[in-house]
């Protein structure tokens, strides 16, 4: 890989929205519609982890889903490797499957009960039309053991598996076909705490290994943070803060980020500080959100005057980017405080 290659995006997107129009009413004309993505512009480099953190509610099921693709955009643009896959239709997509996989949080809804695993890990390979049958058998072993199971576990049924161990095969069979990107959608919210340490690390394991590339999202600001390089906080729809997951998390600037890291379960932090930020109030409805800026309903720091205006995403010098009309710390990126 030349240097020139290296520092270009694996992926970017541009203003990425996604729309859903809800069917709830007969008529057409009242049909409600949710903003679930809105103007969403992110960057992820080769080889980076971008985390991808915010309450459920706030879009980040919807935000991976469009970045590989499973769902169609709405408006913007995404380029995936230099290329604008934005308007590809499902058959033109699908070559690039093989580059761009997910992980999600149940994985037994991906991996059909009837089937044996050594069976679910040799799909890819056929569909791909890649190798022959005993060639194939070897690299489901191989995939077996990379991932920590045993090579006797390709003719065992999937119920026969821990959760910890049906998401060893889930990432076993997004991993099959080595590809550049994988997001992985709340890959450990569904398992116990020790459970979740050893999938981590074993997604980090991988990512050096195979040179992979990943967007990790998850509601838990603690998961996030064990294997982010940098993290993008999400509210509403909109990426409210970004920025190398360290400072982010050590110096949020933007309130809401704040309220997330102080609910982290770290008692060396909560000690440190007795007046923990609070979040007033619910989220708000996504069918409906707040006018100007999407936090003001629940910021400590807002001021009507600030409330019209919807703050843009602002890099500062340091790199670190927020949308706030009063951020906490640093560089201010409007020129407005
Ligand atoms: N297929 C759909 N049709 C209509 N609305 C949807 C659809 N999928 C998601 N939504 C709505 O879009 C908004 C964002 O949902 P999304 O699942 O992307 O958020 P999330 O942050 O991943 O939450 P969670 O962690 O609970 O899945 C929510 O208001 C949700 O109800």
């Amino acid at each position: 890989m030349t240097m020139a290659t290296a520092q270009k995006p694996l992926l970017r997107a541009t203003k990425l929205s996604k729309i859903y129009k809800s069917g709830r009413s007969l008529l057409p004309s009242r049909r409600q519609q949710v903003h679930a993505v809105n103007e969403v512009s992110l960057e992820v480099m080769p080889g980076e982890t971008l985390g991808i953190v915010g309450e459920s509610g706030c879009g980040k099921s919807s935000l991976g889903r469009c970045l590989t693709r499973l769902q169609d955009i709405s408006s913007g643009r995404l380029e995936f490797d230099g290329r604008d896959i934005t308007d590809l239709s499902l058959r033109q997509i699908r070559p690039l499957r093989r580059e761009m996989q997910m992980v999600f949080q149940d994985p037994a809804a991906s991996l059909n009960a009837r089937r044996r695993v050594g069976d679910l890990l040799a799909e890819p390979f056929r569909i791909h039309g890649i190798g022959a049958r005993s060639e194939i058998e070897d690299r489901v072993s191989e995939l077996l053991r990379r991932v920590g199971l045993r090579s006797e576990h390709a003719l065992r049924f999937p119920h026969e598996f821990s959760g910890g161990q049906k998401q060893r095969i889930g990432i076993a069979r997004a991993l099959a076909l080595h590809p550049k990107l994988l997001v992985a959608d709340e890959p450990v919210s569904a398992l116990d705490v020790s459970i979740q340490a050893q999938i981590i690390n074993l997604l980090a394991e991988l990512r050096e290994e195979f040179g992979l590339t990943y967007v990790f999202i998850a509601h838990d600001l603690a998961v996030v943070r064990q294997i982010s390089n940098r993290v993008a906080v999400m509210y509403l729809g909109a990426i409210v803060e970004v920025g190398d997951a360290d400072e982010v998390f050590s110096t949020p600037r933007h309130p809401y980020t704040r309220v997330l890291r102080e609910a982290m379960p770290e008692p060396r932090l909560h000690a440190k500080r007795p007046e923990r930020a609070q979040v007033k109030g619910d989220l708000p409805s996504p069918f409906s959100p707040p006018p100007g800026c999407p936090f003001h309903t629940r910021c400590a720091f807002a001021k009507e005057r600030r409330e019209v205006q919807r703050p843009a995403l602002v890099k500062a010098a340091d790199g670190r980017a927020v949308a706030c009309h009063y951020p906490l710390d640093g560089p201010h990126p409007t020129g407005l405080a």
